[in-house]
């Protein structure tokens, strides 16, 4: 992999954390992003565990190799759920993908999680997705929210299909995923617009009952 590589694809995660941030996605330090610099071997950036992601630093991302371990020794930590962006790359063909904690995601995961998912159907942004046709749905996957990280990724990976381009974690966010940078935050911001439509007519109607 070249050094310019490395840094334009730093520089485009980077520019994602900021634009996202500007949304206050990232509170109390929650959250974590991800992108591919090669694919064989599987390397990527991963943001650093625990950071506060509204700062812009030099020690915002580290690279980890196919087993999520640092590729250089290095004092930071990959994040905590960096297992999650691995099953995501091993599993699609995304180049970045995204986690964050927001209230709509949380509130839907909770409301769907006995369904194990949530479709959006005859809403004009699911075309984020590249789903033209008139009755087109698309589906996302809610799981559990296990403590041991590896059960968690396994949970993810079973959630992983066709069609499918993000799971909820019940209580806890969301994953999403998109070939490069510019379609993973697509599909977030579109993700996130649903959710907050459902949640903003389901009161309207329904006074918050299901
Ligand atoms: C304070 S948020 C709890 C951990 C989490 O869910 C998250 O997204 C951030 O973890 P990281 O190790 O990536 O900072
Ligand atoms: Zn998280």
């Amino acid at each position: 992999m070249k050094t310019l590589d490395l840094k334009n694809r730093w520089q485009e995660l980077a520019d994602v954390k900021d634009a996202l941030g500007a949304r206050n996605w990232f509170p109390g330090t929650s959250g974590n992003l991800s992108i591919k610099v090669s694919d064989d071997p599987l390397e990527f950036l991963v943001t650093a565990s625990g950071k506060d992601k509204y700062q812009r630093t030099d020690e915002d991302f580290l690279l980890v190799d196919q087993h999520s371990q640092p590729v250089e020794q290095t004092g930071l930590k990959p994040s905590a759920e960096t297992l999650l962006h691995q099953k995501v790359y091993e599993l699609t063909d995304a180049g970045c993908s995204l986690h964050i904690h927001t209230v709509s995601n949380n509130v839907i995961s909770e409301l769907y999680a006995e369904k194990g998912e949530i479709t959006f159907q005859h809403q004009e942004l699911i075309k984020a997705f590249n789903l033209w046709e008139e009755d087109a749905v698309l589906r996302v996957p809610i799981i559990e929210n296990p403590a041991h990280i590896p059960d968690l990724a396994n949970l993810l990976a079973e959630r992983i299909e066709e069609n499918i381009f993000g799971v909820l974690i019940r209580n806890h966010g969301i994953t999403v995923w998109g070939r490069n940078a510019f379609e993973a935050k697509k599909h977030l911001e579109a993700f996130e617009f649903l959710f907050e439509t459902h949640l903003a007519l389901r009161l309207q109607t329904q006074g918050g009952r299901s």
